[in-house]
């Protein structure tokens, strides 16, 4: 399988995350994408390939305009303040606030996020950039007739929103490229989400639609971030109803019940009968991830990959979460081996 890979992520390695009530190191660094590109060499996975450049036109298919020059401007307006550290937000426009955009950059940060997980460096808008082409690129290879390609992302994406970013997620990779593909001519894509969190940005874009399935199998936001979104009762709106599939599952979940939740959601994407199917990669499922709460093993993913591509669907793999940085290289290219297993 050909992977699209850019070392511009390189460039973004926040020091900072605030998460269970202190700021912590990072786990969305630099190495994890790294492992990765070291697994797909080292077991030969096929053909790795730089991005080509798409320009802004394909992320304003998706995000808002205000949003997108927000990010793209947000460092240097920050730097004219004398602040030469990580930008992080602090305050949002919760229920019964004005939604209002501030002129101080601290409240238009509030305003185009929703926590405190998107830290803002110098060389950020070049890493969310380039990783939307990784993702582009890879739909481009796709509509040539491969039957499926790796976007090696980084950052992730399927917590941004139209207008707003945040959970490590900056540009949503996958809506863009799910977008490019339905303006080349398609008529319907499925999304399956198999991060450990829901997808609540890539729903959200897609919720009033129906030429985007979106599925999600994740841990219940009664108890699992992003807390908000990802019910089961989710269906999706106006003409959109009836092609939303949230499956939320209990911490300590393992493959047996994880693989349940996979079927039925490959049920409703081989009745959407989609021109492609785009599968939002995250490995944060994996037992010894550090910030999840899910029991799937290494040779699980091998699975996964294998029920994936009995789908017989072209498929484009973009990468999301997963934090076990030791074992993230082996688990998502295991469900990349195991999809190619499948003839
Ligand atoms: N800071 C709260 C947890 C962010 C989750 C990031 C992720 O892996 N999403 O898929
Ligand atoms: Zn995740």
């Amino acid at each position: 399988m050909l992977t699209i890979y850019s070392d511009d992520h390189h460039l973004h390695h926040g020091k900072y995350e605030l998460i269970d009530g202190q700021l912590t190191p990072c786990f969305e660094k630099p190495s994890r994408a790294d492992m990765v590109l070291a697994r797909a060499q080292k077991v030969k996975l096929g053909e790795v390939a730089a991005p080509r450049e798409f320009g802004l036109a394909p992320i304003l298919r998706v995000h808002d305009e205000g949003f997108v020059h927000f990010l793209k401007d947000a460092w240097t307006e920050w730097q004219a303040m004398g602040r030469d550290y990580d930008m992080l937000p602090f305050t949002w426009p919760n229920r019964r606030l004005r939604q209002t955009i501030p002129d101080c950059i601290d409240g238009k940060f509030g305003y185009y996020s929703f926590d405190a997980g998107v830290p803002i460096t110098a060389g950020t808008w070049q890493a969310v950039s380039s990783s939307v082409n990784v993702a582009l690129t890879g739909q481009a290879e796709l509509a040539k007739g491969a039957r499926g390609v790796f976007s090696l992302c980084r950052p992730p994406g399927h917590h941004a929103a139209a207008d707003y970013m945040g959970g490590y997620c900056y540009f949503n990779n996958a809506a863009i490229a799910a977008q490019a593909m339905l303006d080349q001519g398609a008529s319907r894509v499925a999304i399956l989400d198999v991060d450990y969190h829901h997808g609540n940005g890539t729903q959200d874009i897609f919720y009033d639609r129906a030429d985007v399935l979106f599925t999600s199998i994740h841990g219940d936001p009664r108890f699992e971030y992003p807390f908000f979104l990802g019910y089961a009762d989710e269906k999706g709106e106006g003409v959109g109803r009836g092609f939303n599939f949230n499956y939320p599952l209990a911490a300590g979940s393992d493959w047996s019940a994880w693989s349940l939740a996979l079927a039925a959601a490959c049920r409703q994407i081989a009745a959407y009968a989609p021109d492609a199917l785009i599968v939002s990669l995250g490995v944060d499922t994996f037992k010894e991830d550090p910030i999840s709460q899910f029991k799937l093993d290494s040779p699980d993913y091998l699975r996964m990959g294998e029920v994936i591509g009995a789908l017989g669907l072209q498929t484009l793999f973009v990468m999301e979460g997963g934090y076990a940085v030791e074992e993230i290289g082996i688990n998502a290219i295991n469900v990349l081996q195991g999809f190619d297993s499948v003839t």
